[in-house]
């Protein structure tokens, strides 16, 4: 339990000043809740003494006693007051920045680093875990330290004037701390169990949650409902189990202090009946056995959950240990935005998808990729935005490595505008904001207009306001493309990556998107995985992907000459684009 206590304050950080201060107030806080039941126990006593006959007490004293008592407790709860200021919100406080820096870790890992790692291990660590050591960590302090400090004092309190009492006191904390150890060894075993089970649920709910639409169309339950449930059936019961298995040692616990409760009363109760005790001792005595151990009564509560933050400490350390991909970058400034590829080899999983790539983009030209599907245009594409890092040979941008930027700094050169768009549950305006997140209104509208999405966003009730739902799901898939678009526009950065929409776009979103797609592309350097007749022949130049290799390339006049996978490529296209201009 001290090591877990160690480790909260050691990720308190900074904030670690607050807590030996607000330490310091519960120190000054017990003597003020121990000094009023001393003098109340002192007034009394007295006064009872009075009424019996015995000593006579001044009537002054006993106010001056009364006025002791308010002033105490007044000052309790400042003391009080001022602990809570400064230990209460640290949890929440560091919270919030461990994950912010986890966002911006997750942010410069390679993309692998979600295929290799449970994604709900990552989701469960930056939800559930930080808060358990938010809530409960914090909670935990404020039980196992401020509590002992309480306890301390209350025992130092009695044992000045009754030293059995203290030490019935004292062996009731000693066996008290004997359960609490049960209560962590039944903990160490039980949560790492706990842990997976959690993070299982997380997964499983948010695969079920993304598969819904296909669960749905397909009338069927499927594999994701089934995971979903079992994990929900093994989080519950791995829960109960581990509940059932702390009640002996939190009974335990509790049966503990209220004995020692109890026999600090008998024994001072004693100490009166030798005549070594005044009553008003005793009246003290028995007062503060409501008291002593109020404060860590609900250790035990706290107890399991500290074991558990231990593995909790061990996640978040696996996660800030990721390796960052552009850990060696710097920030680098490009004066020409030409791109090459060099020898590149790649591979996931240590299956090669790309063998030995090389070509070289011009700045300012258009160039097409085709190829069949899972040949690795997309993968390409990733590795010039360093989604992945090349295993053999370079990828570079305006002569430079691209594992010489940062992320941020290599990203600032290149928009991407995909077919699967992915907007932020937020306003349209903050999505194309995304681009420049410090653009004007004016330039924002600008580039919603360029990429004519302006009429339609107008047309929606709440105009640039309208919140789109998670992943743009509200809007159409044309109405998406032209926002990503929009931002892509804003951003206006000199390489543009486009991913270009195939016939699941209606004619008229065609016409739309391919309108707007102009207007973005303008003086840029543009690799675009083609599907369009049209667009692959106004290419400046055309790369043939074939099983990961440039099969071929050049322009399209060059390339139809050749007998090769392009013309048959171009043939299949015009066939397949003929059809459906026939058939609208
Ligand atoms: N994240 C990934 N992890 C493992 N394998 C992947 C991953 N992404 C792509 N692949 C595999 O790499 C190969 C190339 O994929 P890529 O997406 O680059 O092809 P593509 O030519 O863009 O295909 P399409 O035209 O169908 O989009 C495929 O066999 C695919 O299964």
């Amino acid at each position: 339990m001290i090591k877990n206590i160690r480790w909260i304050m050691k990720w308190a950080g900074e904030y670690k000043k607050r807590f030996y201060l607000g330490f310091l107030c519960s120190f000054f806080s017990t003597w003020c809740t121990a000094g009023p039941v001393v003098l109340a126990a002192w007034a009394l006593g007295n006064m009872i003494e009075d009424s019996r006959g015995g000593t006579t007490v001044e009537k002054g004293l006993i106010f001056l006693c009364l006025g002791g008592i308010i002033l105490l407790i007044l000052l309790r709860f400042l003391f009080a007051y001022g602990k809570n200021r400064l230990q209460e919100s640290i949890g929440t406080e560091k919270a919030a920045e461990q994950r912010i820096h986890i966002g911006d870790i997750l942010k410069r890992v390679s993309l692998g680093y979600f295929s290799e790692n449970n994604i709900g291990e990552i989701l469960a660590a930056t939800t559930t875990e930080l808060s358990t050591l938010e809530l409960q960590g914090m909670k935990m302090i404020d039980s196992v330290v401020n509590g002992y400090i309480q306890v301390i004092a209350i025992i130092c309190c009695v044992g000045m004037f009754c030293l059995p009492a203290a030490l019935a006191a004292i062996a009731g904390v000693i066996l008290s701390a004997f359960a609490l150890r049960g209560i962590n060894r039944q903990s160490s075993r039980t949560a790492p169990a706990a842990h997976k089970a959690r993070e299982d649920l997380s997964a499983a709910s948010i695969e079920y949650v993304r598969g819904l639409s296909v669960v749905k169309s397909f009338g069927k339950e499927g594999a994701s409902i089934k995971r979903f449930r079992n994990a929900c059936r093994d989080n519950k019961e791995i829960c109960i189990k581990n509940e059932f298995g702390f009640v002996p040692w939190n009974c335990l616990h509790l049966f503990f202090l209220k004995g020692a409760a109890v026999a600090l009363v008998l024994t001072a109760a004693w100490e009166v009946l030798q005549g070594n005790l005044t009553l008003s001792m005793l009246l003290m005595a028995a007062m503060f056995s409501f008291t002593i151990f109020g404060s860590v009564e609900s250790i035990n509560d706290a107890a399991h959950i500290l074991s558990v933050i231990g593995s909790v400490m061990d996640k978040l350390e696996k996660l800030e240990q990721a390796d960052y991909i552009d850990q060696d970058g710097a920030e680098v400034r490009l004066d020409r935005f030409d791109v090459s590829f060099d020898h590149v080899s790649f591979g996931y999983s240590g299956r090669e998808i790309l063998h030995d790539v090389s070509f070289s983009i011009p700045q300012y030209t258009t160039t097409a990729i085709v190829g069949p599907s899972g040949s690795g245009k997309s993968t390409i594409c990733s590795l010039i935005t360093r989604f992945y890092d090349v295993q053999k040979g370079s990828v570079r941008i305006g002569g430079h490595d691209v594992r010489e930027f940062t992320c941020d700094s290599l990203l600032k050169n290149i928009s991407m505008v995909f077919q699967n768009v992915y907007l932020f549950h937020d306003t349209i305006r903050n999505n194309i904001k995304f681009g420049k997140p410090g653009a004007t209104e004016t330039e924002m509208i600008a580039a919603a207009k360029e990429a004519r999405c302006h009429e339609f966003i107008m047309s929606l009730p709440d105009g640039y306001d309208t919140v789109v739902g998670e992943g743009g799901d509200t809007l159409s898939g044309g109405e998406k493309q032209r926002i990503s678009i929009a931002r892509a526009m804003l951003k206006d950065a000199p390489v543009i990556i486009l991913d270009e929409a195939t016939a699941s776009v209606d004619p008229e979103n065609e016409h739309e998107i391919q309108a707007a797609i102009s207007a973005l592309v303008h003086g840029k350097t543009i690799i675009i995985i083609a599907h369009r007749l049209n667009t692959i022949e106004n290419a400046d130049q055309i790369l043939v992907v074939e099983n990961g290799r440039i099969g071929q390339m050049g322009t399209h006049g060059e390339l139809m000459e050749q007998d090769g996978l392009y013309r048959h490529f171009v043939e299949v296209r015009e066939q397949a684009e003929g059809w459906r201009i026939a058939e609208s």
